[in-house]
């Protein structure tokens, strides 16, 4: 899934989200799957998404005790997503399990999806960090400290903003992928984000793919919107 325009499926059935795949006839996606979608549909959308011949990061920041998150990963793995992730503060024997449960539930002769940790969530700002998780200091430290103890447990890559993108790579390694969400058009709706940027903000601090959804889910034309961020993303100027 490197170098993709990841597009978040965060649609409530499976009706809204083949109206919005309908509009992109031939394109070939990479897509994510969340919570929202996942818990009303049921697994069968993997399978849907994966027909259609997109690649799909499944979403569900898993985050429970290692033996569970294990077991869990050990279903998950069976259902054909290319990615899935865990939340890195779940720790790194948590992590850990959830790699031995994707290989356990990998099937022979395929690859294991890939698997990154959730460092701090765009949503979060350095103010609520600082005082709802009770974490000193700055966030681009906790963002760092997730980061290498996620590499520490053998992980794939981190889901970061944009902003820590450049550190995480000076400092853990270039090959260690970012996935950004909080992606922006300039002067855009920041809804619940607080760690924003531009897709060519993204591009430029290395970010190695970028997830947009209501910048593209809720625009009037969302191809043209996806096609515009493309562009963006992949600096060709229109
Ligand atoms: O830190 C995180 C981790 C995951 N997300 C997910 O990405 C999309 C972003 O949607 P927008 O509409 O572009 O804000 C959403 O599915 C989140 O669950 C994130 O935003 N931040």
């Amino acid at each position: 899934m490197k170098q993709s325009l990841i597009i978040a499926l965060d649609f409530p059935n499976l009706i809204q989200t083949e109206q919005f795949l309908n509009q992109f006839s031939s394109e070939k996606l990479a897509v994510k799957v969340g919570m929202e979608l996942f818990y009303q549909n049921g697994p069968s959308i993997i399978s849907y998404v994966k027909e259609q011949g997109h690649d799909v990061f499944l979403d569900l920041k898993l985050h429970d005790i290692p033996n569970t998150v294990k077991k869990a990963m050990t279903g998950l793995a069976a259902l054909g997503a290319d990615m899935v992730n865990v939340h890195a503060a779940g720790g790194r024997n948590m992590m850990e399990a959830a790699l031995e449960g994707l290989d356990s539930g990998t099937a022979a002769g395929k690859k294991r999806p890939l698997c990154i940790g959730v460092t701090q969530l765009t949503s979060t700002s350095q103010e609520q960090m600082n005082l709802d998780q009770n974490i000193a200091g700055s966030l681009e430290d906790s963002v760092l400290h997730y980061a290498k103890l996620t590499q520490q447990a053998g992980l794939d890559g981190v889901v970061c903003s944009s902003h820590e993108v450049k550190t995480i790579h000076e400092r853990i390694s270039p090959e260690f992928l970012t996935v950004t969400p909080g992606i922006r058009n300039a002067g855009g709706q920041t809804h619940d984000q607080e760690r924003i940027a531009t897709p060519e903000q993204a591009r430029n601090f290395g970010a190695d793919a970028i997830v947009v959804g209501r910048a593209i889910t809720g625009a009037k034309d969302p191809l043209t919107a996806y096609l515009d961020m493309k562009a963006a993303w992949e600096g060709i100027s229109c």
